[in-house]
């Protein structure tokens, strides 16, 4: 029998609520089904202690197809999701988390786009590249959650990103890919690189 993906869903939320980057219900993080539907964290949910009733499942189009009972409601943030799989048809997971070093690298560029060191972490984003020269696009923060889905989904149709990742200034970053697994891993990189940004600028590196 295959594991429920929720399952997935909740052990990953434990993992970064341990980490600090979910904490008083921050992120939120989707799964999606080889029908095209996903699995999404209900809104305004405890992320260190997911239950099965704590997920519900969307549609391509948006439209809530199972949810445990009618006043369990989708992630506030579903449509960046629904943008990031409409854009990306690889994509299977999309993880969102709000850490205090993505808020303050938000703040290392007044542009829309963030330059990040050439670490070799970035090597786990699939850039294999001599001293990459990498940016991450960086999207403002509208209280109209579908003003940001649009953005991202205008700008990325547009110009696709380098790296499957977004920043959303003040907020925090998400990031997609062909499995929960690789998911989890651009996570953790994007929020090494992160840390890493923070410190560099302690110690007087740029
Ligand atoms: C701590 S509230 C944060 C929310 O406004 C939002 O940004 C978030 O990430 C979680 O929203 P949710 O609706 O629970 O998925
Ligand atoms: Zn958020």
């Amino acid at each position: 029998m295959s594991t429920d993906p929720r399952t997935i869903l909740m052990t990953a939320a434990g993992h970064f609520y341990q980490l600090g980057w979910m904490v008083g219900t921050a992120g939120n993080l989707s799964v999606r089904l080889p029908d095209g539907s996903f699995w999404i964290t209900a809104s305004g949910r405890h992320k260190g202690q997911l239950c099965m009733d704590d997920f519900i499942r969307i549609a391509p189009d948006g439209k809530v197809l199972e949810q445990p009972t009618p006043d369990v409601r989708p992630s506030a943030e579903t449509s960046i999701h629904q943008a990031i799989y409409s854009l990306f048809p690889e994509a299977q997971a999309c993880y969102h988390v709000h850490s205090i070093e993505a808020n303050l690298v938000s703040h290392f560029t007044t542009g829309d786009s963030l330059p990040l060191p050439p670490l070799e972490m970035l090597k786990g984003f699939g850039l294999w590249e001599e001293n990459p020269q990498v940016e991450m696009p960086v999207f403002a923060n509208h209280l109209q959650v579908p003003q940001i889905a649009s953005d991202i989904y205008e700008r990325f149709q547009a110009v696709p990103p380098s790296l499957n990742a977004l920043l959303i200034r003040n907020h925090g970053v998400t990031v997609w890919a062909s499995s929960p697994e690789g998911a989890r891993n651009y996570l953790e990189i994007a929020e090494y690189i992160f840390r890493y940004m923070v410190a560099a600028r302690k110690v007087g590196i740029e």
